[in-house]
């Protein structure tokens, strides 16, 4: 009775870089849910449609009025049968109709509504008792590609992860250590550089992919050394982004280079090789399960290969990845598949198949905090939210509050 649904209410708000996009409010008895969609720049071809046609105002003056009159009086702590009825309310297999961004906006709002109905955080209340441990932050250093601006590197993403932090806020500190140490390092190398930044709060500078992995290596190890805490470089490459279809080559402009699929693999198994990377996702385009599977092969057992564009938090395409050995980690983004119930199922068929699942924020995003109680609750041991920048640090610091109530808490086992 508690979590019976009263009001929902979609309205459009603004994300980070600027675009509108749709946050919910539900009401229930005895308890209240707010959550907001986040958006990609660099979207996987199979992800769910974000928006029907008409965008985030036809969600207003159409879709609200569908979605509410179907679920008040439902309980929301009923979340799989009403994630079930958003798919009805839908009618399509990729949210074409109401949005997928509609869709998980409210079905986020509907169990954090849940969660408060019987006064639990919502890691608690989707979790139960057993959670303890805090997922490791994996943190954007410099962005390119389709986050960034004309000069920046062709690879997307320059993360980092401090393996070797004891608690949240020494995780989160180190990679702020790097972010800082990396922008002396760029203007050394380029003195008209101003500081600029990307769409996730990584520097955006004019520099090659080469420079570039240079600076990020040896800012972890520089920061390794005189901290003590172990922290390793990471990259998403988010090839489909450069990937020449009629030319079966990956297109990287910056550097003026072309490399065939044979050449894209040894390109990558060298870069894990050379700058002892820990992770590298999407180093391949999102359509090749099988060079996925070669790179997986060569370089698996000692780096995460993780599949974003490739898996699109999709459980079904997920299992044709386990079959075809592609990859052995991908990135979970709920606004990619649409619900909650749907996200719950892709991870827990990742961890029963070794793969590990990494809770992501968007290119876009919005200071909902969410993704935090989603990693803690469903034990994800990495969570993939930026270093720097309010909306980015909105998740970290929520991190920060998680670990403070967990009565033992550690970080998660890598
Ligand atoms: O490719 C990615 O992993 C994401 C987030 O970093 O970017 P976008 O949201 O633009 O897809
Ligand atoms: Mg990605």
């Amino acid at each position: 009775m508690d979590s019976v649904i009263e009001d929902v209410r979609l309205r459009k708000i603004i994300d980070s870089r600027g675009n509108p996009t749709v946050e919910a409010d539900v009401l229930t008895w005895n308890g209240f849910g707010r959550a907001a969609a986040p958006s990609g720049a660099s979207t996987g071809v199979n992800e769910v449609a974000s928006f029907p046609d008409g965008g985030v105002d036809r969600v207003i003056e159409d879709i609200e009025d569908l979605i509410s009159s179907e679920i008040i009086g439902m309980e929301a702590e009923d979340i799989r049968e009403i994630d079930n009825v958003l798919k009805e309310i839908d009618g399509t297999d990729n949210f074409s109709n109401i949005g997928g961004n509609t869709a998980v906006a409210v079905s986020m709002a509907t169990v954090k509504a849940a969660a408060s109905s019987y006064n639990l955080p919502l890691y608690r209340f989707l979790g139960g008792a057993m959670p303890t441990s805090i997922p490791f932050p994996l943190g954007n250093m410099i962005n390119g590609g389709a986050h960034a601006g004309v000069n920046a590197p062709d690879i997307q993403e320059f993360l980092v992860i401090p393996v070797g932090a004891s608690n949240i806020t020494e995780a989160i500190t180190t990679n702020i250590n790097v972010h800082r140490r990396i922008k002396e390092k760029i203007q050394k190398v380029d003195d008209t550089f101003t500081g600029g930044k990307g769409d996730e709060g990584g520097w955006a500078p004019n520099l090659t992919n080469q420079q570039a992995l240079e600076i990020q290596f040896s800012a972890c190890e520089e920061i390794s050394d005189e901290t003590g805490v172990l922290v390793r470089p990471g990259l998403d490459v988010a090839s489909s982004e450069f990937w020449n279809e009629e030319e079966q080559q990956y297109v990287y402009e910056r550097e003026g280079v072309s490399r065939s699929v044979g050449e894209q693999i040894d390109y990558i198994a060298d870069l894990i090789d050379t700058y002892k990377l820990f992770y590298v996702e999407d180093p391949i385009q999102e359509n090749d399960f099988v060079a996925f599977a070669e790179l997986t092969a060569k370089c698996g057992d000692r780096c995460l290969i993780c599949g974003d564009d490739l898996f699109v938090t999709n459980a079904e395409i997920l299992a044709e990845g386990i079959e075809a050995n592609a990859g052995n980690s991908l990135i979970i983004k709920p606004n990619q598949i649409g619900t909650l119930t749907d996200t719950y199922n892709t991870i827990e068929l990742a961890k029963a198949n070794q793969y590990v699942p990494i809770v992501s924020h968007r290119s876009g995003e919005t200071t909902d905090e969410t993704i935090a109680h989603l990693a803690v609750a469903f034990n994800a041991p990495i969570i993939k939210t930026g270093a720097a920048g309010g909306e980015r640090i909105a998740k970290l610091n929520e991190l920060i509050r998680i670990e403070e109530e967990l009565v033992n808490p550690k970080m998660a086992d890598l």
